[in-house]
């Protein structure tokens, strides 16, 4: 990360930001400064707008006081920088961290080794299947036993969830006698995070030494022939980010994760496809049971009638806002996928007046509550399948 100062003039957890903000590093104010600080002004109409001179006082209002008295310092770019022209910062570790983890896109194999360790000592297994839970499904992690769970926010380097469904853990332990890792709460696109880090934890469960990736989503049903609760096992997909020029393989290519140009023909494994027809029909859910095509957009809205048509057109069953870029990771570094999608909303292509029809955050989750145990029992029984072949 450029520009921060990390180490020698960075002030951490002191919580001292009058201080900071006025440019008082270790105590001391530079001449530098203190030239700038007397041209720095506050904008607003209470210092420059009414009277049409500049405060005195650099960028410190001082109609707007604080409780103590002392008034509201605004810090400017000039006054955040030092005398070797470095920016300076007053953070916690918690903020500085962060921020790291805001600004950094890419994440080096290294870093991810560490996180790989971390997670491996601290659940004392190694992991061979990764799960994702979709929104609202996190209770598939549930199922896991003699769990170890780890918070994303307590995960070296790990983003965190922000999104409502997505509980932000980690759990490592046994389902069906087979070790496995599952995601409650994944990364998407239209929190602000780059594709190469929503799909970073794939990478993660690769060096930990999973060999499948189970992904899963909630998604609005374009074909017609869809209910909502059904289940759409994924066999191809539609990468719409990738077709606007994003894609979590952007930047330098490590081989030591995968070439760089892999193919992405089969990228759904079939035999594991058709063992899930078969759990269905098993479980008494043929009839809710499809296979189809996942497209996924960049959100957080859900899409235009126009959109939902241009959909169609290109042969997409399902729409949501994931899945596609940890596939493509997870087919990178030569994981076997199963995906599917649970249906929790059907998306019409006809206009309509009534809001009932328009497609809700409320409304996906509640239909993941009510659809959870069908798809923990598909989960469960294709990792029980997956058990004997190990
Ligand atoms: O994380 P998934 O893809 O399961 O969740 C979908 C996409 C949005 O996060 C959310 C919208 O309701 O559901
Ligand atoms: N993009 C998108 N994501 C969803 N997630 C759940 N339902 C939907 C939907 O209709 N569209």
């Amino acid at each position: 990360m450029t520009g921060y100062n990390s180490k020698g003039d960075v002030a951490t957890g002191n919580g001292n930001h009058k201080n900071s903000a006025k440019g008082q590093a270790n105590g001391k104010k530079t001449a530098e400064y203190a030239d700038r600080e007397s041209d720095a002004m506050c904008s607003r109409d209470c210092c420059a707008g009414k009277s049409g001179s500049p405060n005195k006082s650099g960028n410190a209002c001082a109609e707007n006081k604080q409780s103590d008295g002392n008034p509201v310092v605004v810090p400017t770019p000039q006054s955040l920088l030092n005398s070797d022209n470095r920016i300076q910062c007053y953070l916690t570790p918690e903020e500085f961290r962060a921020l790291r983890v805001m600004n950094e896109d890419t994440y080096p194999y290294e870093v991810i080794q560490e996180i790989a360790d971390f997670i491996v000592k601290g659940s004392g297994m190694r992991p061979k299947i990764g799960i994702i839970c979709g929104t609202g499904l996190g209770s598939l992690a549930d199922l896991i036993q003699d769990a170890k769970v780890f918070e994303y926010e307590k995960i070296p380097n790990f983003p965190v969830s922000t999104v409502e469904g997505h509980a932000g853990k980690l759990v490592v332990g046994t389902l069906e006698g087979v070790n496995v890792m599952a995601m409650q709460g994944r990364f998407h696109f239209y929190e602000g995070y780059p594709l190469a880090k929503c799909s970073m934890p794939v990478r993660v469960m690769k060096l930990c030494g999973v060999e499948y990736l189970f992904a899963t989503n909630a998604a609005g049903g374009i074909n017609p022939k869809f209910a909502v609760g059904d289940i759409m096992l994924m066999h191809d997909h539609v990468n719409m980010l990738g077709f606007a020029g994003n894609s979590p393989l952007q930047g330098p290519n490590d081989p030591r994760f995968g070439p760089r140009f892999p193919a992405l023909v089969n990228s759904y494994n079939r035999d594991l496809i058709n063992k899930a027809i078969e759990i269905g029909k098993a479980m008494g859910i043929e009839s809710n049971i499809h296979v189809g095509v996942y497209s996924c957009l960049g959100g957080p809205t859900y899409e235009t009638i126009a959109e939902l048509k241009a959909l169609r057109m290109m042969g997409v069953d399902a729409v949501g806002m994931s899945t596609v870029h940890e596939v493509i990771t997870a087919r990178h570094c030569d994981m076997k996928v199963f995906a599917f999608s649970l249906i929790t909303n059907k998306c019409s292509i006809e206009y309509s007046d009534k809001k009932d029809d328009e497609a809700n955050h409320e409304e996906v989750m509640a239909v993941a509550k009510i659809r959870q145990k069908a798809c923990c029992e598909l989960v469960s029984r294709l990792i029980a399948d997956i058990q004997k072949t190990m």
